[in-house]
């Protein structure tokens, strides 16, 4: 075994290294009388965290427990009715299971997933209705109510950079053809636990940054492994720190974690953060093992938007040019990284 073999192996085997940071907890009650308050806690969380919880949200717990349902209902089906609804990366929608690399793992998260938009994008991707009777409705009714208080997030985010308040809400109209925002189910499965005969670490989703506007995560209770690991500078690096904080979402309050993607990042000249975060590859004994449902409301922009912070400190993007070039900083990224393991192979 090489040296960097050796370094890279005891590195891995490090207990990971924590540290308590707080990630705000932020009441939407009364959002109307409340918006100034509202607005100064969203913004100071963002620039400073780059992740929140939000309560009093107006979604019911029954609402995410029926989305949930419907969730384990989907990846019930066997893997050949899901593969009739494939995931298409022109379309970022559909099915994928064990697919997906993260450039900072270079290896696949285990897990499957389902991405779902509003429009045309989701045409012959919805499963039958004889398959899952009721699924493609109640999914469409939960987005909508995503979409109703991602609007309430996007009023503050405009006041606090100086935006009209509707500036946001315009840009990811999701009845509008040209919307981009998806809805993605996510399911993680039981991993064996370490050691294990060959070593072997199970990601679930790699350390990476979103690339949308403002993610709103729902989690059930008891599923834990949201890590975030804020310290990056700017919304191109791909660099991250090393001491990871556990997001604990208050399950009682029904809570929705929120993070600012790298959208909004560059859309505020750098002033909000999109942070680093992943589902912890579960390794050490108090990690949890267990199969983990989660699901992840990506606001993208409409491809027609147009992108540029108060400050123009980056050239003016259309909302498809934005995706494009994140998704091919992404693949860069994945390449060098696969490369650099090549190199090192003996
Ligand atoms: O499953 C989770 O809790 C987080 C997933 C996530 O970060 C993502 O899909 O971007
Ligand atoms: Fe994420």
């Amino acid at each position: 075994m090489s040296e960097t073999q050796l370094d890279l192996k005891a590195l891995a085997m490090a207990p990971t290294k924590y540290v308590d940071r707080p990630v705000p907890t932020i009441s939407l009650s009364d959002f109307n009388l409340r918006v100034d308050q509202i607005t100064a806690e969203l913004v100071d969380a963002a620039e400073n965290v780059g992740f929140f919880c939000i309560v009093d949200h107006d979604i019911s717990r029954a609402t995410v427990d029926r989305i949930f349902d419907q969730s384990a209902r989907f990846f019930h089906q066997a893997d050949h009715v899901k593969a009739r609804v494939p995931f298409s990366p022109q379309h970022n929608a559909g099915w994928e299971k064990n697919a997906q690399i993260r450039p900072s793992t270079g290896a696949v998260d285990r897990k499957e997933s389902y991405q779902m938009q509003f429009g045309a994008g989701m045409n012959g991707r919805w499963l039958d209705e004889d398959v899952l009777p009721g699924f493609q409705d109640e999914a469409l009714d939960f987005m909508h109510q995503v979409q109703c208080v991602s609007d309430k997030l996007m009023v503050c985010f405009a006041r606090g950079l100086g935006f009209e308040d509707d500036y946001f809400i315009k840009a990811h109209d999701v009845g509008r053809p040209e919307s981009q925002t998806v809805c993605r189910l996510l399911h993680y499965f039981e991993t064996p636990r370490l050691p294990n005969p060959t070593g072997e670490v199970f990601h679930r989703a790699g350390a990476h940054a979103d690339w949308d506007f403002l993610t709103l995560l729902f989690q059930k209770a008891g599923q834990s492994g949201l890590e975030i690991c804020p310290g990056r500078e700017v919304s191109t690096s791909f660099g991250y720190g090393d001491a990871w904080t556990k997001v604990e979402p208050d399950s009682e309050r029904n809570a929705v974690v929120c993070n600012v993607g790298d959208l909004l990042m560059s859309w505020s000249d750098d002033r909000f953060k999109s942070t680093f975060h992943r589902v912890k590859a579960p390794c050490e004994p108090d990690d949890y093992y267990g199969e983990r449902y989660s699901i992840a409301f990506f606001n993208q922009p409409c491809k027609d938007a147009k992108i540029q912070g108060p400050q123009k400190k980056y050239p003016l993007v259309t909302g498809e040019e934005f995706t494009r070039n994140a998704m091919g900083r992404n693949f860069k990224a994945l390449q060098e990284k696969l490369a650099r393991e090549e190199e090192r192979r003996p």
